[in-house]
Formats: structure tokens, sequence, C-alpha cells
């Protein structure tokens, strides 16, 4: 029977922000995620890895509340809701949206979309503009970004939510090795100011720099622990060997 509670008693160690036991999810018909058991440690950066259609993307969607689970428990220590940044293309490029028009939907949760944003409001989204390095784009149209600068509008949204559970689906593929770096600093600073991230990546080098990683394979966990005991030559070869 599927459950969530919104806190669970600290474990050894460091509290875990999210906890999954045996939990299954997937879609109508396709199951995905088989009895997950696993924690994401509370304000630390968390790397989720694995081949394609591992289940990467269905874990963050199940995080972030929007796949339910068919079985097992999921368990929430506290926290705001979360906020999700998911892949690239699943933003509409066409809509008739400016940058800033974009990131200030991370407010909405808070004000709803139609009340009037606070000074305070717009100080956050500011900042998260600044943080992203796209302030000087704030009134350009989503449509004439490059790929990369809309990848950085999707994650300054996802900051300006100012929520303690970042979810970010490869958030540095497509961009310049500049701004991948200026992410996975970004994502460090903000695990260091209280925020529990964790990110679907394919780039093993943001994984290893990350303080916790989780692989995946056939919606299996195939290992959890700190990214050099989980991110083996061994295990790399076991894993992305093909089928
Ligand atoms: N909306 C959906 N409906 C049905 N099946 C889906 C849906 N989305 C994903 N799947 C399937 O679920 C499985 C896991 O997909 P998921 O996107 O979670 O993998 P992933 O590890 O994120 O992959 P990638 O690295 O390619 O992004 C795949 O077999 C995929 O085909």
């Amino acid at each position: 029977m599927f459950k969530t509670s919104s806190s669970f008693p600290q474990a050894a160690g460091r509290t875990p922000r999210v906890r999954l036991t045996g939990l299954c999810a997937g879609y109508p018909g396709r199951p995905v995620l088989q009895q997950l058991d696993l924690e994401i440690p509370a304000l630390a950066a968390t790397a989720l890895v694995g081949p394609n259609g591992s289940g990467k993307s269905t874990l963050l969607g199940v995080l972030a509340g929007v796949i339910p689970p068919t079985s097992g428990e999921l368990h929430h220590a506290g926290g705001r809701p979360p906020a999700f940044v998911p892949q690239r293309g699943a933003l509409g490029d066409a809509l008739p949206l400016t940058v800033r028009q974009t990131v200030e939907m991370g407010r909405w949760g808070e004000r709803g979309p139609w009340r009037r944003l606070t000074r305070q409001d717009h100080a956050t989204v500011d900042t998260a503009m600044e943080r992203l390095g796209i302030a000087g784009l704030a009134t350009r149209q989503l449509g004439e970004l490059s790929g990369g600068q809309r990848q950085r509008t999707l994650i300054a949204q996802g900051l300006a939510q100012e929520s303690d559970l970042l979810l970010l689906d490869e958030p540095t593929t497509g961009l310049d090795p500049e701004a991948r770096e200026r992410i996975g600093v970004l994502l460090t600073e903000l695990a260091a100011d209280g925020v529990t991230v964790v990110q679907a990546t394919h780039d093993l080098e943001a994984a290893r720099s990350a303080d916790a990683c989780l692989l995946l394979r056939d919606g299996h966990l195939a290992g959890q622990g700190r990214p050099e005991q989980v991110l083996t030559t061994s295990t790399l070869a076991r894993i992305w060997q093909p089928a």
C-alpha cells in the first residue's frame, strides 16, 4: 500500500530528505521502477545516473509528486513542495513569454498565477536570473533563445521557487563547458545553502562531484552511496555494457 508521511525518525547520521521503501512506479501498462529502497540525503547534492530508459526521469517524477507510486512507501521529511526542472524539451518553446515572465512563473506556487508579485518576489526572480547569468536576457522571448539559454531560464525558474528540494532532469545537457561549470558550482552552493539537490545526469564528471550517487539499471537500484563507491570502473563497464 502506498503511503506518504511528512516526517520520519532521524537515521544514524544525517536525516534523509526523502526515503523510498519498496517503491514501484511507472506508466499505464508499463511498470518502470521496481522495489526501490533508497534515501536522498538532506542538504546535499545527489546525482542520479543510469543508461537511457533506466528510469531516472520517472524517479524524479515520483520525487516531484507528479507520478504516483503503484506500491511501496515515499516519505518526505517535511519541507516545502519540491521544485522540478524538467528536461529542456518539455518546455513549450513557442510560448509567447519573455525570460523574465518564465522565471516569474516560479513564484506562482506561492502567489497564485493571477496575484501580483510582491517586491520580494521580484527580488527573488532577479537573484535567480543573476545566478544563472541570464539577467541580460530578461526581455527576450523564449523562442529567440539558444538551447543553453533556454535551459538556464528553466533552472532559474526552479530556483525562484525557493524550495528546499530542487529536482533537475539533465540540467547540463547541451550546455557549453563554461555554462556546465557554472551550473555545477551553483548546485554545490545551493546544497551548502541548505537545499537538497537531485539531478539526473549522463555527465559522469558532474556525478563524481556530487555528494551522493544513485545508480539505476532497468528500473532497479544498482548502487547508492558516495560517487567514488558507486561509479567504479567495473560497475560502469557492467551497467553500460550492451545487452
Ligand atoms: N509517458 C510515458 N509513458 C509510457 N512509458 C514511458 C513514459 N515515459 C517514459 N516511459 C518509459 O519508461 C522507461 C523509463 O524512462 P525514463 O524516461 O524514466 O528513463 P531515463 O533513465 O530518464 O532515460 P533517459 O536517460 O533516456 O532520459 C522507458 O522504458 C521509457 O520508454
